[in-house]
């Protein structure tokens, strides 16, 4: 076994290179991503940042244009078989006719290592709606079903894609508790996710994605520290130009709206004096740690591709 093949058959998933192209648009460029056993990771980015298509390809669901993909050092078809990888897609259908036990039973039966159904419907919290048809169910259920169904196979990895997109603030909190006991056995998980709080809150590690491309990789405080580290707010006299604020030393991003701006820095120290030297009326200056949020609008959008290679 040379390196390589060691590494990807250590690590849950292993992406080595991984490209994808629909037509004219490069969905996915040369991704390299190892996730050890036990990480909890997410995946991060705008809209068409290339995440689905990333975690279609654990699934085996596309096969890449160019690299590979190794789950558990598998094949992610073999992986799947073996019911290593649970799966929360965006959307996954129920049989309407079924109730909830019948669904998470059914699925159960397709898997040689099954955890017992009631414990997979009571680790999703969906044990009081168990005798409930699909169609009866509210938005934010089914996607706590399409949870019972991911864990039935009691896998080594769950990949979810967005899976409390359809949920209240309530069950998200509920469906985040029962992932804690999941990942608290030591097991691995992958989420996709639009919600920075959740990424924040919930992720060891946090991938950003950009127009196919890994654009930060690390803790939520590197991540974070990558995008600068500090925002300033202040407010300015009357007239003061997007070109003015954009030509301040170590500007990574910055938001104008009438007198009010918020910018993020790389060195804020610097910014400061410029910005005090150009602008000597400015006033009711803050400035404070970038969030995730900050460093999410910050190292996703146009200007600042250069500044995180
Ligand atoms: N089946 C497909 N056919 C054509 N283009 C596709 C297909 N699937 C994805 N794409 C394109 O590939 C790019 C990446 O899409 P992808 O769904 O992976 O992004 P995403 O980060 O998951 O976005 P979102 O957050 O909106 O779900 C987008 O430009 C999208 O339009």
């Amino acid at each position: 076994m040379d390196n390589t093949q060691e590494i990807a058959a250590g690590a849950a998933i292993r992406l080595g290179g991984i490209a994808k192209r629909y037509g004219d648009v490069r969905a996915v460029s040369h991704v390299d991503l190892t996730i050890a056993p036990g990480e909890v990771v997410a995946l991060l980015g705008p809209n068409g940042a290339g995440k689905s298509t990333t975690v279609d390809m654990i699934l085996g669901l596309t096969t890449p244009d160019e690299g590979t993909v190794s789950v558990f050092g598998q094949t992610p078809a073999d992986a799947v078989r073996a019911g290593m990888i649970g799966a929360m897609l965006q959307g996954g259908t129920l049989l309407d006719d079924l109730t909830v036990r019948e669904t998470v039973g059914l699925v159960a039966k397709l898997h040689r290592r099954p955890m017992p159904v009631r414990d997979a419907l009571r680790a999703a919290g969906v044990e009081d709606i168990a005798d409930r048809r699909a169609n009866k169910l509210s938005g934010g259920q089914k996607q706590r079903v399409r949870f019972a169904v991911a864990l039935v196979s009691d896998p080594d990895l769950l990949v979810l894609d967005e899976p409390t997109a359809a949920m209240d603030v309530g069950s998200r909190r509920e469906f985040w508790k029962s992932m804690y006991s999941f990942t608290d056995t030591g097991r691995t998980v992958l989420f996709a996710t639009h919600y920075l709080e959740e990424a924040e809150e919930f992720a060891d590690r946090v991938v950003l994605m950009r127009a196919g491309e890994i654009v930060a990789d690390g803790s939520v405080a590197e991540v974070r520290a990558l995008a600068g580290g500090r925002t300033i707010r202040a407010v300015l006299p009357a007239g003061v130009s997007d070109q003015l604020v954009s030509a301040l030393p170590a500007v990574t991003s910055f938001a104008l709206r009438g007198e009010r701006v918020a910018l993020s820095s790389s060195d804020s120290d610097t910014t400061l004096r410029a910005l005090l030297a150009a602008v000597p009326a400015v006033r009711d200056i803050e400035i404070g740690a970038v969030g995730l949020e900050g460093a999410f609008l910050s190292l996703t959008s146009d200007e600042t591709e250069e500044a995180v290679r």
